[in-house]
């Protein structure tokens, strides 16, 4: 099928690579002329293993090309995805104005061009946006609207598209649950057809529902450091009930990226206009505010004191594999360090460089022993693997004192105790 994708980011640019994978014909639209620039020499802008390799071998065989303009050189695709941003506006609402920008042109290319068209919104948009875009272009009746709800993470975006959990169509005719039939026709996952509004709502639902799970371990680790309690033994004995399943009860600094922070904002602001309290989905958000401070305090108590103290803090990006710092965790912990008095060094494989821009009162090293050189003690932010794996000797040797703060609970507990290192996760010691 021929298919446009308007918007290259995260979402737009895996969404293109996958179905192009697939065979299909498409062509990713950015306004961004840069991003389009480097695209077309098969340059990834975002960092993800794997996906730049993808990206070369789909350009290179033709079935994926880029271009700024949709009018004249997206014409011919029967499905338009459009993947906008959809940041959080100053009171916390989804901002839609990219979203309705790319409607709009949409809309000229239907008046200058009219085709039998499905326009699928990828974005994260809240219930009720996909029934105005059908309103904006109703006067175009071979034009189908459909809400089809994105659920990779970054990191591992390409293989989350090719192999979704599930795939949610909102639509309100047969002709465009039939379109993404075939759209999708190579693709294996559990199918949910509903309305547009239902599907819009999974998204929120879904990411406020996993939000909630991470504070809710984060919460408790609290009252598990309180009371000497292990929570990585506490959550792997809770995940075993199928009931409750393994994913998404890791304790450590809280959550970061461009999606749980804006998207539980937003699904509140809904709430708010509706009368409706979602006192739950407010505390996960308090929860993670203030999860950073909290572990920080620890810091400080148990360093005796952060003024002139050399903290070695490792990882930076708000997870491991992605150079994305939107809302990273490592944003608050540098400011709660820095505003104790502590001398930071930090190390991040790939985000570094755009920390460094607000935080340039950092130390930033090249390799993560240079980080620790002469640190009073080492806080894993992120768990990169180059940041978790790391030879415990050699550790120690360049220390000035063998404390460990592990953010993360990623790093092996008996083996640095083992090492002789002072140890503090996040719920456990
Ligand atoms: N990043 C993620 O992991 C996920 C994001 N989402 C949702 O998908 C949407 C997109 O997210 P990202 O890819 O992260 O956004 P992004 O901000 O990385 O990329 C958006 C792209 O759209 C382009 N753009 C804006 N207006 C345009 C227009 N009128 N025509 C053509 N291009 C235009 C921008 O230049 C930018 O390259 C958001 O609603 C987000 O909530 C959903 C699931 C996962
Ligand atoms: O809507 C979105 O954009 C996406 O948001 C998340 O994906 P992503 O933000 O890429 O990353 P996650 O792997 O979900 O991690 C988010 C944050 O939660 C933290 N996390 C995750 C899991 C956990 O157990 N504990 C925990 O603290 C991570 O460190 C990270 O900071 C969802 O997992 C995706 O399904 C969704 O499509």
């Amino acid at each position: 099928m021929n298919v446009a994708v308007i918007g290259t980011g995260y979402v737009g640019l895996t969404t293109a690579v996958s179905l192009a994978l697939h065979g299909h014909r498409v062509i990713g639209i950015d306004v961004d002329e840069e991003k389009v620039k480097q695209l077309r020499k098969k340059k990834s802008p975002i960092y993800e293993p794997g996906l730049e390799e993808a990206l070369e071998t789909v350009v290179e065989q033709g079935t994926l090309s880029f271009g700024s303009s949709l009018a004249d050189e997206a014409a011919e695709a029967e499905i338009l995805f459009i993947c906008v941003g959809t940041p959080e506006s100053e009171d916390g609402t989804a901002d839609l104005r990219y979203l309705f920008a790319a409607v709009e042109e949409l809309r000229l290319l239907q008046q200058h061009d009219p085709r039998k068209r499905a326009v699928v919104v990828k974005s994260t948009v809240p219930v009720g946006t996909g029934d105005r875009v059908a309103d904006l272009l109703r006067e175009f009746a071979s034009v189908h609207v459909v809400s089809n709800p994105e659920f990779l993470r970054e990191g591992r975006a390409l293989r989350d598209a090719l192999n979704p959990s599930r795939i949610v169509i909102g639509a309100d005719h047969a002709e465009a649950f039939a379109l993404m039939d075939q759209l999708y026709e190579r693709l294996s996952a559990e199918w949910v057809r509903t309305t547009r509004a239902n599907a819009e709502m999974i998204k929120y639902a879904s990411n406020a529902f996993l939000a909630t799970r991470i504070s809710f371990m984060n919460e408790l680790s609290r009252l598990s450091a309180a009371l000497g309690t292990d929570i990585e033994v506490i959550a792997r004995g809770m995940g075993l009930d199928s009931r409750i399943g393994p994913e998404f009860l890791r304790a450590g600094l809280g959550y970061g990226g461009s999606c749980f922070p804006k998207d539980t904002i937003a699904l509140l602001q809904v709430a708010k206009e509706q009368g409706v309290s979602l006192g739950i989905l407010e505390q996960v958000r308090e929860v993670n505010r203030t999860q950073p401070s909290w572990y920080v305090q620890l810091m400080r108590e148990r360093l005796q004191g952060l003024v002139g103290k050399r903290i070695a803090v490792l990882g930076l990006s708000f997870k491991p594999d992605t150079d994305d710092i939107r809302e990273a965790r490592s944003l608050p912990v540098l400011a709660e360090l820095l505003e104790a008095g502590a001398l930071v060094s930090a190390y991040d494989p790939v985000s570094a460089e755009a920390v460094a821009r607000l935080y340039p009162q950092v130390r930033y090293a090249q390799d993560v022993y240079e980080t620790l050189t002469d640190a009073d003690a080492a806080l894993l932010v992120t768990e990169w693997k180059d940041c978790v794996e790391l030879q415990w000797d050699r550790v120690k040797e360049v220390m000035a004192s063998p404390v460990l703060f592990d953010g993360r609970n990623a790093w092996p507990t008996q083996i640095v105790k083992r090492h002789g290192f002072t140890y503090c996760g996040v719920g456990k010691s």
